[in-house]
C-alpha cells in the first residue's frame, strides 16, 4: 500500500563503468534496501550515467562500448536504467552539472519547472545555508528527490586538491544528497566527521554498510582480461560476451590517456580554483 509519508527517491550513479561489474548493480540494491528500511523513502528509479571520454582517465575505453555494456547489465533490472546524456557530451561534465541535468529531466517528466512552489516547500528549508547556497531555490517536496549514489572512495576523493569545486560538493550534498556504499563503515563516518562541510550536511549523507564485503573493481576485471583470465560471475554474462566479441581491454587499451591529466585536475588547476 502506498504510504503518503514516504518521499520518492531516484538514485543516480556516476562513474567510469569501465566495465560495469555486478558490484555496480549491487550498489543500487543495497542503497534501495537501506533507504526504504528507514520507512521514509521509496526508491522509484536508478540511473547509471557513464562518464564521457573527455574525463581522460587512464585506460578509459570508448563511451559507446561502456554505454552498451551498461545497457546489457541493466537488462537484468526492472528499475535501474542507463542514461547516455553524460557519456555523449564532447567535454567532461562536472558531476554537479550532471545531477542538475537529471533533476531538470525529472521536473519535466513530472510536468514541473525549476521554480519552487513555495507553498509546497517546507518552511525550514527556505533559507540560505551557511555556504551561501540558496536552498529555497532548490528543494521541493512535490517531485522525487534525486540522490547521488557512489562508493566511499568518491566521498573520500572530495578532499583531493583540485578534483572537486567546494561549491559543487555543497550543492551535491546540500541540495540533493548522497547515498554512499562503504566497506569500512567507520572510515567513511570518520571522513564525514573530519570535514566541516560534510558534517554540516550529514543528514543528507546516507552511509550504507556493506556487510557481505565485495572487492570487485573494474581495475581488477581489466587486469584479469589483459592476462587472459576468466571474469565470469564478476560481470553479468551478456557483458562478458560483449567484451570477448569486441576484444575489449588489452595492454594497449590500458595505455589510453596515460600521459593525459584527468579532466577535473586540468580544469581546476588551470583556473586556480
Ligand atoms: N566494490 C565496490 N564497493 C562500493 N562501491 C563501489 C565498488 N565498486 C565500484 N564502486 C562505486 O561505483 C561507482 C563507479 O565506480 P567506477 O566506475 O570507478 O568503478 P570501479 O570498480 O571503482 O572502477 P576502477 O577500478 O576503474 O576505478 C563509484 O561510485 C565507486 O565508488
Ligand atoms: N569535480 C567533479 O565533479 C568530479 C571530480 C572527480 C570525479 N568526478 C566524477 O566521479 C566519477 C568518478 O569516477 P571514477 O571513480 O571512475 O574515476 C565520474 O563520474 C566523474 O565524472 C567528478
Ligand atoms: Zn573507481
Amino acid at each position: 500500500m502506498e504510504n503518503s509519508d514516504t518521499t520518492k527517491v531516484v538514485l543516480l550513479a556516476c562513474g567510469s563503468f569501465n566495465p560495469i561489474t555486478i558490484m555496480h548493480l549491487r550498489m543500487f540494491e543495497l542503497a534501495r534496501d537501506h533507504l526504504e528500511d528507514t520507512g521514509k523513502y521509496r526508491v522509484v528509479k536508478g540511473i547509471i550515467s557513464p562518464v564521457g571520454d573527455g574525463y581522460k582517465k587512464k585506460g578509459l575505453i570508448e563511451a559507446s562500448h561502456r554505454l552498451e555494456m551498461a545497457r546489457l547489465a541493466a537488462e537484468s533490472s526492472d528499475w535501474v536504467k542507463v542514461d547516455p546524456w553524460e557519456a555523449q557530451q564532447a567535454e567532461w561534465v562536472e558531476t554537479a552539472k550532471v545531477i542538475r541535468h537529471h533533476y531538470e529531466e525529472l521536473l519535466a517528466a513530472e510536468g514541473k519547472n525549476d521554480q519552487v512552489d513555495t507553498v509546497k516547500v517546507g518552511k525550514k528549508r527556505r533559507h540560505e545555508d551557511r555556504d551561501g547556497f540558496s536552498l529555497s531555490h532548490s528543494v521541493r517536496t512535490d517531485v522525487p528527490q534525486l540522490k547521488l549514489l557512489c562508493g566511499a572512495d568518491v566521498l573520500e576523493s572530495f578532499s583531493v586538491p583540485n578534483l572537486w569545486k567546494p561549491e559543487d560538493i555543497t550543492e551535491i550534498i546540500g541540495r540533493f544528497g548522497m547515498v554512499c556504499i562503504t566497506r569500512a563503515g567507520n572510515d567513511a563516518w570518520k571522513f564525514v566527521h573530519q570535514s566541516d562541510t560534510l558534517w554540516r550536511h550529514r543528514k543528507n549523507i546516507h552511509l550504507v554498510k556493506e556487510w557481505v564485503t565485495n572487492d570487485i573493481s573494474s581495475t581488477h576485471v581489466r587486469r584479469a582480461l589483459r592476462r587472459g583470465q576468466s571474469v565470469r560471475y564478476l560481470l553479468p554474462d551478456p557483458v562478458v560476451q560483449y567484451i570477448l566479441e569486441h576484444s575489449l581491454y588489452s595492454a594497449e587499451s590500458e595505455e589510453k590517456n596515460v600521459d593525459v591529466i584527468l579532466a577535473p585536475l586540468q580544469r581546476y588547476s588551470k583556473s586556480g580554483n
